[in-house]
Parts: structure tokens; C-alpha cells; sequence
């Protein structure tokens, strides 16, 4: 075993020895030009809660243009992206995640989605360049969004449910309540030193919202959790989008989705860029099972809430804790 002495290598509550986790080849592909595509994703929603979209319509110049976008921004000076944060949630973070004590090898910005607030703090301190980086996220939103309805009205009808529009409507709602964050996560060196272990990037939890999106750029990291307890690795892939069940999902569904558990860990020797957008409800919106995806006599597992309701408690909680059990029936 190395031992780093401090201050060489002072990020020791990220290290972790987690198991070795193979490149997982299960991860359902669904291509959105192919008219089997709502049974897949159901299937996938079931087994996995988690799922690659290939064929989505979304121009790849977005997804080039805001990651560049992007690196201007976290290759900044220190002090130049410490003027945006620290995120109140929203905004700029380094290595702090949410407001409990929760750490990761990570920078990041927190974004709303509501046009007038993409004007954050956050983008000002981009001076002469922050046109170009507010265009790259509006055009981005617009076109992962509109992908992202499409997704969940291919989802309601693989479902069988008659009103297609039963889970895009929530988001199309102009009280809709969706977020986008641009995750960093530099290359560690001394990584290398210590062999077999981890560093946390991001540490295990699910989304609390309906549906999250997310594309990185080439380099590895994202793992999710399987059925049986067991972590695998997902390969990026910088042309396609990767959907997450959020917790949200699994009410509405009255558990027969599940949202994913999932994690990031850093490496040794490229950075990772990793772009979500999180789709949630108006503040106001009630989370509970769709009635018609209740058998005869079937009851909701889950205690009635709002999202504002779970959105406060989710705030309260730490990022590994099981935020859905508080609402779950006795
Ligand atoms: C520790 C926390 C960070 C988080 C809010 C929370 O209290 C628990 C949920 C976390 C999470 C996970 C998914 C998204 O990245 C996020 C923006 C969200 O909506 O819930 C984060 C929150 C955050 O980073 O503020
Ligand atoms: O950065 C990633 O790849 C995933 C991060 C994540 O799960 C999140 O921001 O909620
Ligand atoms: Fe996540």
C-alpha cells in the first residue's frame, strides 16, 4: 500500500476502496426513430431505470458548442469563478454538494431553466463572452427539452396510459420547476499513486425529480447500481443522451419504474464534463401513482405529497439517503 503523507494528497474523505466494477454492455439502447421505441423504454424504465437514447434529434453543434462553452468557464482563474458562487443553490460550486455536508471532486454550475434566471450571477462573470456561453445553454434547453417530451410521451404510451401527454405535460408547464447543472470534474494525478482505490466525484444518490438527462463528454466515470445491489460502469458516449429515472417517476408510476442509483468517480488523468437537465413539476403539482396504472383494488405505496413538498425534504437530505422512504406507506 502507498502512503501519501498530507498535504500531498489532502482529499482523503473522497478516497474510497469501492469493488472493481466491470463496463457494463446491458444498458438498453433505445433509438428514437424506431417504432418499438416506447417498449423499450418501458422495459428499460422497469429494469434498469436508466437508458441510452440514440437517433434523439438534438443537432450535435449544441452539445459541442456548450462544452466549449463550458471549459472557458471552469478553466477560469479561481478567484474569477469563486465571484459566482457559492450556489444559493444555484450558481457556481466547488467540491461542496447540496447544503448538508456533502462532498465530491467536482465543480460545477447550477442553473434554473426559466429563461430570466439563466441570466444568474454565475454568467456575468464571463464579461465580453457570456452572450455566447447564455446562447449555448438556451439553444441546448431548448432542443434537450423538446427531446425530453418526446421521451416522456413515448413512456406514457408505452405505459398504455390514454393521455399521452400525462408526464410531458408537467414539464411544459410554464410553473415547471427543471434545473440544469454542468458538472467538472478534473483529472486527480496523485490518483495514480494509489492503486485500486476511488475518488469520489459524485457520491451515490437518485434525482429526485421526474426525469433527468445527461450527456458527458468521452471520458468514463458515471456508474449506476443494478437491481441486485451490484455497481457497473457506463461507457460514454458524447453523441447520445443518457435518462434517468428520478424518484418522481417512480411515484407516478407506483413503483414499477425505479429511479437509478447512481455515481461518479473522478480519474486519474482526463477531465470529465458532464451536462444534466433535470425535468421537475410546478412547485404545486401533486406526486402521486397515474390511477389508471392501478389494478382493480391496488392502493398507492406512497403518502400523498407535492413536489414542493419533496423538493423541501430532498434539501434536508443528505445525498446517499433514501429521500423516497419518508413518503412510503407503512
Ligand atoms: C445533497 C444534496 C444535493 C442535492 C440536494 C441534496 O440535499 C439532495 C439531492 C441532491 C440533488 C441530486 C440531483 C441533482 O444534482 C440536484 C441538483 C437535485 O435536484 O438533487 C442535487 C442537489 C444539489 O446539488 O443542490
Ligand atoms: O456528472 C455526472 O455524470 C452525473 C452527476 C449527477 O448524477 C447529478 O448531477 O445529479
Ligand atoms: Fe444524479
Amino acid at each position: 500500500m502507498v502512503v501519501l503523507s498530507q498535504p500531498a494528497f489532502d482529499h482523503v474523505s473522497l478516497i474510497e476502496a469501492y469493488k472493481p466494477t466491470t463496463l457494463f454492455n446491458g444498458i438498453p439502447v433505445v433509438d428514437l426513430s424506431d417504432p418499438s421505441a416506447k417498449t423499450l423504454i418501458v422495459k428499460a424504465c422497469e429494469e434498469f431505470g436508466f437508458f441510452k437514447v440514440v437517433n434523439h434529434g438534438v443537432p450535435l453543434e449544441f452539445l459541442n458548442t456548450l462544452e466549449a462553452q463550458a471549459l472557458k468557464f471552469f478553466n477560469m482563474s479561481q478567484s474569477q469563478k469563486d465571484m459566482a458562487g457559492p450556489p444559493d443553490p444555484f450558481g457556481y460550486g466547488n467540491k461542496r454538494i447540496g447544503p448538508n455536508g456533502d462532498v465530491g471532486w467536482i465543480e460545477y454550475l447550477l442553473l434554473n431553466t426559466n429563461p430570466e434566471i439563466i441570466s444568474h450571477k454565475s454568467i456575468f462573470i464571463l464579461q465580453e463572452n457570456r452572450e455566447n456561453f447564455r446562447c449555448a445553454v438556451n439553444n441546448y434547453i431548448k432542443a434537450v427539452k423538446n427531446m425530453t417530451l418526446q421521451v416522456l410521451e413515448l413512456m406514457a404510451d408505452g405505459l398504455g396510459i390514454e393521455q399521452r401527454s400525462v408526464f410531458s405535460k408537467m414539464l411544459k408547464d410554464e410553473r415547471s420547476d427543471c434545473c440544469f447543472r454542468v458538472n467538472y470534474y478534473p483529472p486527480c494525478p496523485e490518483l495514480q499513486a494509489l492503486n485500486g482505490e476511488n475518488l469520489i466525484g459524485f457520491g451515490e444518490h437518485t434525482d429526485p425529480q421526474i426525469i433527468s438527462v445527461l450527456r458527458s463528454n468521452d471520458t468514463s466515470g458515471l456508474q449506476i447500481c443494478l437491481k441486485d445491489g451490484t455497481w457497473v460502469s457506463v461507457a460514454p458516449d458524447q453523441n447520445s443522451f443518457f435518462i434517468n429515472v428520478g424518484d418522481s417517476l417512480q411515484v407516478l408510476t407506483n413503483g414499477r419504474f425505479r429511479s437509478v442509483k447512481h455515481r461518479v468517480l473522478a480519474g486519474p488523468k482526463k477531465s470529465r464534463l458532464s451536462m444534466i437537465y433535470f425535468g421537475g413539476p410546478a412547485l404545486s403539482e401533486k406526486i402521486a401513482p397515474i390511477p389508471s396504472l392501478l389494478a382493480e383494488g391496488q392502493k398507492s405505496l406512497y403518502k400523498e405529497f407535492t413536489w414542493c413538498e419533496y423538493k423541501m425534504s430532498a434539501y434536508k437530505s443528505r445525498l446517499a439517503d433514501n429521500r423516497l422512504s419518508l413518503f412510503e406507506k407503512d
